[in-house]
């Protein structure tokens, strides 16, 4: 007898787009995001039975979305996430969980002759700025149950690339290697990184920590840039260790710091066979970046054993 093991639904791919309009000093600022809504609880029925009576519409979530970014405030996207999760789960008595994902997209003000544009901004990189919140109920089983809040804040596409102060080498050499070891080389990725917030026992709380959040995205940006500039590394895996231990270090109200980081490879090109032009080793300048394969070195560092399940 088949049995429904799992179940969620709702609206992905809801592009948002917001504007605060400063009256006083005519400035606008705005914020481009796009939201993800998926909820759980008591809705077999309408995957087994046929049951549509239980069924938030997924365009009745996709205009909750609109309407609660209207009627709240959409950063840092941590507070917003968190309000649009809390509305499901006290309208609707039959749903036990929301997961909300929040994609941030760049809007960076325009300098125009040295001065902020007051209403002006351009897209400066694929980096964004994500949030994935799963608010739920204390006890599942009673409706009326308390809602915790349990929020990971991410920063995906920033691309870095360091032209030197890297290396690699001591890895295992046996009839599979090929690699040869390297003192120098170019490192390059694209940052993937994601902090795991304490949980919060209410929505208060989660208000309350509205400053921690920017902090934490800018700390984390901040640490990521730094050490991936500075650091001598002997490895993908070294260098986004470092990382975590001084985000998880900046932040105390964060348990877990994540990682996962393609390694993208610039290969070095023979050009001995044009004119003896020497282009390899401490010669080498024109280089072939590769679109794959690529290395993929992930991490979760956790602040300590209690919080590691392995
Ligand atoms: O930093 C690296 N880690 C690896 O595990 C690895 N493997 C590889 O081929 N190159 C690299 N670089």
């Amino acid at each position: 007898m088949p049995i429904l093991a799992s179940a969620c639904y709702g609206k992905d791919n809801v592009r948002v787009y917001k504007v605060h309009r400063d009256e006083k000093t005519g400035v606008q600022s705005v914020t481009e995001m796009t939201v993800c809504c998926l909820l759980e609880g008591e809705i077999d029925a309408s995957y087994t039975q046929a049951d549509n009576s239980v069924v938030v519409a997924t365009d009745s979530i996709k205009n909750t979305i609109y309407i609660k970014a209207k009627e709240h405030p959409v950063n840092p996207p941590e507070l917003y996430a968190s309000h649009l999760g809390n509305h499901f789960l006290s309208r609707y008595p039959h749903i036990s969980a929301a997961h909300i994902k929040v994609v941030v997209h760049r809007w960076t003000r325009m300098s125009i002759d040295g001065s902020p544009h007051p209403h002006s901004f351009f897209r400066d990189g694929e980096e964004t700025r994500n949030v994935e919140a799963t608010i739920s109920r204390s006890s599942p089983s009673q409706k009326g149950s308390d809602v915790q809040f349990d929020l990971k804040s991410s920063i995906a596409g920033l691309s870095v690339l360091k032209s030197t102060g890297s290396a690699f080498h001591g890895f295992v050499r046996d009839e599979f290697t090929t690699l040869p070891e390297t003192w120098d080389r170019i490192l390059s990725t694209d940052i993937d990184c994601t902090w795991t917030w304490k949980r919060f026992a209410s929505l208060a709380e989660v208000q309350d920590s509205v400053e921690k959040f920017d902090k934490a995205w800018e700390s984390a940006r901040a640490i990521i840039m730094k050490t991936f500039a500075t650091d001598d590394s002997a490895s993908v895996q070294n260098t986004m260790y470092k990382m975590c231990e001084q985000i998880l270090k900046a932040v105390p109200e964060v348990d877990k710091t994540a990682f996962s980081l393609p390694n993208k490879h610039y290969f070095e090109i023979d050009l001995s066979w044009h004119k003896g032009i020497k282009n390899t080793g401490k010669d080498a300048e024109v280089y072939a970046p590769q679109s794959g394969p690529n290395g993929l070195i992930k991490c979760e560092v956790a602040r300590d054993v209690s919080m590691v399940i392995r």
